[in-house]
């Protein structure tokens, strides 16, 4: 009983998803001593989405491995690979079954915003009942505590991040070692290699005349609409923040800029095309930057900031490149002074 508690302890003291996957399965594999544990989630879009492992320990191994959060999705099995593990997806309960000489029990992991998962523990006998219910009532802590990390991290009309999690996890993206976990193909590792951050703002125009309009309840739909519209333009790892009013930021990961401008292109487009309940058409000004390195979030917020700036007096619903406007001299960059360097 002690030792669940220690384990219940070591998950909840941690904030970051990441960490708090693979803490997880450490602990179920500390506490049952099975032949492996495993958390995949369902990733992608609708219609064709795969099994990404998020952590994975097997007997043996000390650290848990992962598939790359930013490889290509297409490497990724799709569900339909392992049929028992999307049963219990889709029908959110335990299931068993047996391959060879292992027994497999699969739990559904539930999120309302990291995506529905499967945990998996594999062993040489079936887990016992007792087993079973600890396991589920971790999984219920583990359910709750998400739901403590969403309440403090996202915005609560959209379910975006919020502002407050951007410059955490913007250094966090920096600062990460381009070190990819074990098992990674070369083709990711290529992938990995060339990718790089750029950061869009992204602007609801003439956002006043919707509420003035059409009342604060409409408005707060539009922004609502507006940020499921966003989700299914980006994908699964890049990061949707709302600053707050009618102001989106997103962190993309993408090889070049031609690929960032398409992205955010689609984006603006799509909004356009949209047909809002009672309002109609809103469009969207957009500006983004290449996130350098080094970089510091409000630096690169502010550049993005003044393309966004650029296309709100040329017109609105247009998306603006913020090195492409220097480059074309009708922006200038600011060389920062030693003294006017941020410390963080
Ligand atoms: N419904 C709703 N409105 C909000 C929220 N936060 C801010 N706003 C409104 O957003 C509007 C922003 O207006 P402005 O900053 O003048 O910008 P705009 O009308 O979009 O004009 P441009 O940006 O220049 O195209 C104001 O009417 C705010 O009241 C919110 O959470 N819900």
């Amino acid at each position: 009983m002690s030792k669940v508690v220690e384990q219940l302890a070591e998950l909840t003291g941690y904030k970051d998803r990441d960490v708090i996957d693979v803490t997880l399965v450490v602990a179920l594999k500390d506490l049952l001593g099975p032949e492996g544990v495993s958390i995949y989630r369902a990733v992608g879009p609708a219609g064709d989405q795969r099994w990404m492992t998020r952590a994975q320990l097997a007997v043996g191994q000390v650290v848990p491995r992962a598939d790359a959060l930013t490889g290509r999705l297409e490497s990724l099995p799709g569900l339909d690979t392992f049929p028992v593990r999307l049963a219990c997806l889709q029908r959110r309960e335990l299931l068993e079954t047996q391959a060879g000489d292992l027994f497999v029990c699969c739990f559904p992991l539930v999120s309302e915003h990291d995506g529905d998962g499967v945990l998996e523990v594999t062993s040489s006998q079936h887990l016992t009942k007792l087993e079973k219910r600890t396991v589920s009532a971790i999984l219920r802590v583990f359910h709750n505590f998400q739901g403590l990390l969403d309440y403090s991290e996202r915005d609560s009309l959209t379910g975006l991040l919020n502002r407050k999690t951007f410059d955490s996890s913007f250094l966090k993206l920096l600062g990460e070692s381009p070190g990819l976990p074990v098992g990674v193909s070369v083709e990711d590792r290529r992938h990995e290699a060339r990718a790089s951050y750029w950061l869009g703002v992204i602007d609801i125009d003439h956002f006043k005349r919707v509420n003035d309009g059409f009342g604060h309840l409409i408005g707060d739909e539009v922004l609502l609409l507006l940020s499921r519209l966003m989700r299914t333009c980006f994908r699964y790892h890049d990061r949707l923040y709302r600053f707050g009013g009618e102001e989106f930021v997103v962190l993309i990961r993408c090889d070049e800029g031609e690929e960032a401008q398409a992205v955010f292109e689609r984006l603006r487009q799509q909004c356009e095309a949209f047909a809002f309940p009672q309002v109609g058409r809103v469009t969207l000004s957009i500006g983004f930057t290449h996130v350098r390195n080094p970089d510091t979030p409000t630096a690169s917020f502010d550049r993005a900031d003044k393309a966004v700036y650029h296309a709100k007096h040329s017109g609105r619903n247009q998306v603006w490149c913020y090195e492409r406007l220097v480059e074309a001299g009708v922006l200038t960059e600011e060389v920062k002074k030693d003294s006017d360097i941020e410390l963080f």
